[in-house]
């Protein structure tokens, strides 16, 4: 039998548990929880085989009183021994993408990023458009390129045109960038015609991830009117290892910032609440900024809600995720053509000036956030490294 050491100030103690589908050397992939540096072996410990599929769908699907029985099966068993073959050193480990993603939406909702972003592709019109205050933009992604942490992301091709060229031309994407985001995993679906209530988000919602939409900025900025994006950002979608669950996260909610003018009836919360998340994005090992989730104006329940208004359904599985999120200061900025304003102002990597990802550059997003009485969560982390064009 083993105890697991948790250290004073660990991330991945008691008060979070982040699920996530592991392979122990040679095994098949089965669903695990994060405890310090080990992960504990679910089905081994609490006997239930929703627990060795290679997917959190089956159990995420059972429910969030569910949820809640199963976070207090996992303290009381983990503050006790637990047998040998339970308990995997982290290392030793291969993570999976840790859900199967039904839909995957990609939303707008940060202020900052929006009115960044307006200016730099429309500089002739206001920043942010006349609908961006009343509900939260967002597309349709592409959900079978999410890809797991770690996975090599190969540089996009694609008709590209800048402003200054007659024509179109094909080629590797010259303009490649990250987005740093904060993906919501839906737990339990809602059926067609039946819109989810702005306050039952957290009902349905089973947990968190941390996301980077890679976006090949100069083949969105020709494709993306008036349809939106498309190619520039179905190419890949990483989100990291471990879903932090909601039930992790109630020290972390805050407030969001006030929203004038009020939204329509569907959109307004009895309490709205943000996630207090710091971001931290580091370009090739540096820190290049940090994001602080707490700024984004539109909170998480209004995106499920506005997602379902029309009466389109959901699904367990369905990743939603945040948008770029950007705070005030430049240093907070979650994509790089905003940090480095459209190219024009590099920012410097490694001793070198720097703009748009060249091939070999790795971008890992990490994040923290409160947990209960001063202790911090650790999110977890999202890598990938860029591939050259094939
Ligand atoms: O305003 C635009 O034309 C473009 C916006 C984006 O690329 C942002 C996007 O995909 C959503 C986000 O991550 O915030
Ligand atoms: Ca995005
Ligand atoms: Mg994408």
């Amino acid at each position: 039998m083993t105890r697991i050491p948790i250290p004073d100030g660990s991330l991945y103690g008691l008060d979070n548990l982040p699920y996530g589908v592991f392979a122990p050397d040679g095994g098949e992939p089965r669903v695990g929880v994060r405890v310090a540096d080990s992960v504990v072996d679910l089905a081994a410990v609490l006997g239930d085989d929703v627990f060795s599929r290679p997917s959190l769908n089956a159990f995420m699907e059972q429910g969030h009183e569910r949820w809640v029985e199963v976070r207090e099966h996992i303290i009381d068993a983990v503050s006790d021994d637990l047998p040998d073959g339970a308990v995997h050193a982290l290392d030793t480990v291969t993570l999976h993408l840790p859900f199967e993603v039904a839909d995957y939406v990609d939303f707008y909702a940060s202020e900052h990023h929006a009115s960044n972003l307006g200016r730099l592709f429309r500089p002739d019109a206001e920043p942010l458009m006349p609908n961006w205050k009343h509900l939260p933009v967002g597309y349709h992604g592409r959900a079978g390129t999410v890809v797991p942490s770690g996975t090599g992301i190969v540089r996009p091709s694609g008709q590209r045109k800048a402003p200054d060229e007659a024509a179109p031309t094909y080629g590797p994407c010259r303009r490649l960038d990250i987005e740093a985001e904060v993906g919501f995993v839906v737990g339990t679906g809602s059926p067609l015609g039946a819109p989810v209530g702005v306050d039952d988000f957290a009902e349905r919602v089973f947990g968190v991830v941390l996301v980077n939409d890679w976006s090949a900025r100069d083949v969105q900025a020709w494709e993306y009117v008036p349809l939106g994006p498309f190619l520039g950002k179905s190419f890949a979608t990483s989100v990291s290892p471990w879903v932090v669950p909601l039930l992790a996260l109630e020290a972390a909610r805050v407030p969001t910032p006030l929203q004038d003018p009020e939204p329509l009836p569907y959109l307004r919360e009895k309490n709205p609440w943000g996630l207090d998340l710091d971001l931290v994005v580091e370009w090739n090992g540096q820190v290049v900024s940090r994001p602080p989730y707490r700024e984004m104006y539109w909170s998480p329940a209004q995106m499920l809600a506005h997602m379902t208004v029309n009466g389109a359904s959901s699904r367990t599985g369905d990743l939603f995720a945040s948008g770029t999120v950007s705070g005030p200061e430049k240093d907070q900025r979650g994509a790089f053509i905003e940090l480095t304003w459209g190219g024009k102002e590099p920012v410097e990597v490694g001793g070198e000036p720097r703009t748009f990802l060249e091939d070999g550059d790795t971008v890992t997003i990490s994040a923290t956030a409160p947990g209960p009485g001063g202790a911090r969560l650790g999110l977890g982390a999202v890598t990938g490294r860029v591939l050259p064009a094939r």
